[in-house]
């Protein structure tokens, strides 16, 4: 009997110990779950190492306004990636969307590469480390530098800065270890890369690029120079309507066809005399030249030239790239680790104002003597006229 009276009272007792216990496990449990999820939130809902390096750039320049207004004017819930976004929005508009960007199974290699990939961004975010680009796309603008960029850098053996430095024209001042400290994690195996087109016209950089490393290997991606010119016209007009017409700004006197060369939308597409230029500084075989025109009809075929001339094992294949008709350009397939298939954004491959007939052929007359040398220096005919 007394010892019925002793369980009884020693029983709701322990319950309520036992019950207290788990209530204090519980809350402890999720705090602490708490507490993990703050600190690493930014793991889980960063959408890829793009932005990572966007984000970067941005504590590390916090004040520099001009890398930061370029980098941060797109909205941060589209897949941004430097000036240029790889803009999944442009690519889900339209009634062919559905056709198009349908996952398609990819093939065991192309899986294989992407998990190869994805394994050596870890590794090299983990054990990398940050060094000065070994290769550089130094031109040239509206050429089609960003599809470079953003299709090598798919390689598992390519890590590459997402915006553009402008260190050799704008921020040499900065110092090395500044350029050195935007760049991402690589390992020795991996690549370091950044765009700026910018560096093919300026004077200085090639001197600049060649004492950093004389044996900097450079690509250039060109493009037919009167459709560059009109791509640069219409990239200005977006921003600034109230520039004069592309006519009058092409020509110091449009009936005599004197073409104003100081414009620099026509100074820009004189290959040769920047080309000449860097020719001072670095043999022709460390330049290797991309077809912009080219880059659209046939990635795969550019790409496995840009990766034999990087040295890098030909990974990028036509697997990778889909033509999606709404954006009327070639897009990277859907990639395993995202849930889009990835365009550029909507600044690439804007449509262009129309010129009048005569005003193309007058600059095509100005650029072929150009172009033809051109052709003869890099032995390549672009067949541009
Ligand atoms: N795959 C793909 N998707 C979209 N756009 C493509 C692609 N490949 C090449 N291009 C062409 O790239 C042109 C823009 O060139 P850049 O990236 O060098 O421009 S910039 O200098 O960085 O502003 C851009 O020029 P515009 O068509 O005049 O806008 C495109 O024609």
């Amino acid at each position: 009997m007394a010892c019925r009276l002793i369980s009884s009272r020693i029983v709701p007792s322990s319950n309520r110990l036992s019950k207290r216990f788990i209530f204090i496990f519980t809350l402890s449990l999720s705090f602490t779950y708490l507490c993990y999820s703050i600190i690493f939130c930014c793991g889980t809902i960063m959408p890829n190492q793009s932005y990572e390096e966007t984000r970067c750039l941005h504590h590390k320049n916090v004040g520099r306004k001009k890398l930061l207004q370029k980098d941060c004017s797109f909205p941060v819930n589209t897949r941004t990636i430097g000036e240029d976004s790889l803009n999944v929005a442009v690519v889900n508009q339209g009634s062919n969307h559905r056709n198009q960007s349908k996952h398609v199974p990819l093939p065991i290699a192309h899986k294989r590469s992407i998990a190869s990939s994805e394994h050596n961004l870890t590794v090299a975010q983990k054990f990398g480390n940050k060094k000065l680009p070994n290769a550089l796309i130094v031109g040239v603008k509206k050429g089609g530098t960003r599809a470079v960029l953003e299709f090598i850098r798919i390689h598992p053996d390519v890590r590459a800065l997402g915006t553009e430095p402008h260190f050799f024209d704008r921020n040499y001042d900065r110092g090395l270890n500044w350029y050195r400290g935007l760049m991402p994690r690589t390992l020795d195996s991996q690549i370091t890369l950044e765009k700026t087109p910018s560096y093919f016209v300026t004077q200085e950089a090639p001197r600049r690029i060649a004492s950093m490393s004389p044996n900097t290997k450079l690509i250039v991606v060109v493009r037919n120079p009167v459709t560059r010119a009109i791509s640069d016209y219409t990239q200005t007009l977006s921003k600034k309507p109230d520039i004069p017409t592309f006519e009058d700004l092409a020509f110091q006197n449009r009936s005599q066809g004197l073409v104003d060369t100081s414009w620099n939308a026509i100074r820009i597409g004189m290959y040769i005399l920047h080309l000449e230029n860097w020719l001072q500084y670095f043999r022709l075989s460390q330049i290797h030249f991309v077809s912009g025109e080219r880059l659209i009809t046939d990635p795969a075929g550019e790409l496995g030239r840009i990766q034999d001339f990087l040295g890098l094992k030909r990974i990028i294949t036509d697997k990778h790239f889909y033509f999606n008709r709404t954006k009327g350009f070639p897009c990277l397939k859907k990639p395993e680790s995202s849930s889009q298939p990835r365009c550029l954004g909507k600044s690439k491959g804007r449509t262009h104002v129309q010129i009048d007939r005569e005003v193309i052929d007058q600059l095509r007359d100005f650029y072929r003597p150009f172009n033809i040398k051109f052709y003869e220096m890099v032995g390549q005919d672009f067949r541009w006229d």
